[in-house]
């Protein structure tokens, strides 16, 4: 089964959200605390996933607000030269900083990532800095759940969405739950649901959508989907880690896609890298069955690497490694 996008425009996917520092631990398999040196590369889920689809050919865009600063610099400059257009990316003039993630890799399965996102310049992108004439130009709006954590950028992301809305453009959530950025989970709740009811794709964990639901135990999927369904989604993407990811479409079709096979070296960048290639695949016109695949074999080999953007691979890495079909059969 296909999915449709609007096919005469300028932008393949224009994502909105935080573009930031990601800060990787050198010496990994041990903790922060003996941690001396850390590699910089640029990070923050959206930013992630445009570099991800830029790499493999889509023409995307960047809706943000970089600090005026070197780290800020650095991320434009690193954006523009993977082919991303930084035209809408505007500088703070507040004195806002660069949100930092410092990532902690003490064994392969458990990784944790420290952030510092005290007032960062991303969270105050303004809704004045999110323009129509930009937004009608892409097949895809993809917005992140944490630039909906906090004022200003909240309301710059339900404009855009509206933008989206009204000019035909497709509202891909991804939910990219990050609880420190929050102030409850009721209020995530509240905000993702109203975002989700309004998209034509959601993707995320299972954890992540039972935030959306705010619960406290783990739902079904199936109870989300028909949630989900009786509202503008007719595509819901559910991760379920390395027991690999399901695909419900609102005709009543599911799809499966599972993990590939691969020498972990970290988790995160997983997801990021995931999006990026589903979408590419998606966008590409592949059926989404396949588009399953590309996203798990990009994750794949993802979370073999040490970044998360600039490990984001070509589209010959992806099918060579779908060609080999080695999966792993967990759940
Ligand atoms: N250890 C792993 N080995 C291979 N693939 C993995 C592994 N962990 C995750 N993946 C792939 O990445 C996808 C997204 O991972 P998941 O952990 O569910 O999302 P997130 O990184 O957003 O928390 C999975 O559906 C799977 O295809
Ligand atoms: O999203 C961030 O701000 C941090 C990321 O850049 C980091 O690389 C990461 O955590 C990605 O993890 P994922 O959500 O599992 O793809």
């Amino acid at each position: 089964m296909n999915y449709n996008f609007n096919e005469n425009r300028q932008f393949d996917i224009i994502a909105i959200g935080r573009a930031c520092i990601d800060l990787n631990a050198v010496e990994f398999n041990r903790p922060m605390e003996e941690t001396m040196t850390f590699s910089k590369y640029v990070g923050g889920s959206p930013a992630n996933i445009a570099i991800g689809s830029s790499k493999l050919g889509l023409k995307a865009g960047f809706i943000g607000k970089l600090a005026d600063d070197q780290h800020g610099r650095f991320i434009e400059q690193y954006m523009s030269k993977v082919g991303i257009d930084t035209s809408n990316m505007v500088v703070d003039k507040e004195g806002h900083k660069t949100g930092l993630a410092f990532t902690e890799i003490k064994s392969p399965e458990e990784c944790s990532i420290l952030m510092y996102r005290q007032d960062v310049a991303d969270l105050y992108l303004d809704q004045s800095e999110v323009h129509e004439e930009y937004i009608k130009k892409s097949k895809v709006l993809l917005v992140s759940g944490t630039a909906l954590s906090k004022s200003p950028s909240r309301e710059a992301v339900l404009k855009s969405i509206s933008l989206a809305k009204k000019n035909d453009v497709k509202v891909i959530f991804e939910l990219d739950y990050r609880p420190y950025s929050w102030n409850s989970s009721e209020e995530t709740a509240v905000y993702y649901s109203l975002v989700a009811e309004q998209s034509d794709v959601v993707i995320g964990t299972r954890e992540e959508f039972d935030a959306l639901e705010n619960r406290t135990t783990e739902g079904k999927n199936e109870d989300t989907v028909n949630y989900l369904f009786k509202h503008s989604a007719d595509l819901v993407v559910i991760k379920h880690g390395v027991e690999g990811s399901y695909a419900y479409a609102k005709s009543g079709e599911v799809f499966r896609g599972l993990a590939y096979k691969t020498k972990v070296l970290k988790t995160f960048g997983a997801g990021d890298s995931y999006a990026s290639a589903f979408l590419f695949a998606l966008i590409r016109g592949k059926d989404i069955e396949t588009a399953l695949k590309y996203g798990s074999a990009s994750a794949s080999i993802v979370v073999s690497k040490h970044s998360s953007s600039d490990a984001m691979p070509s589209v010959e890495e992806i099918e060579g490694l779908i060609e080999k079909n080695e999966t792993i059969s967990v759940g």
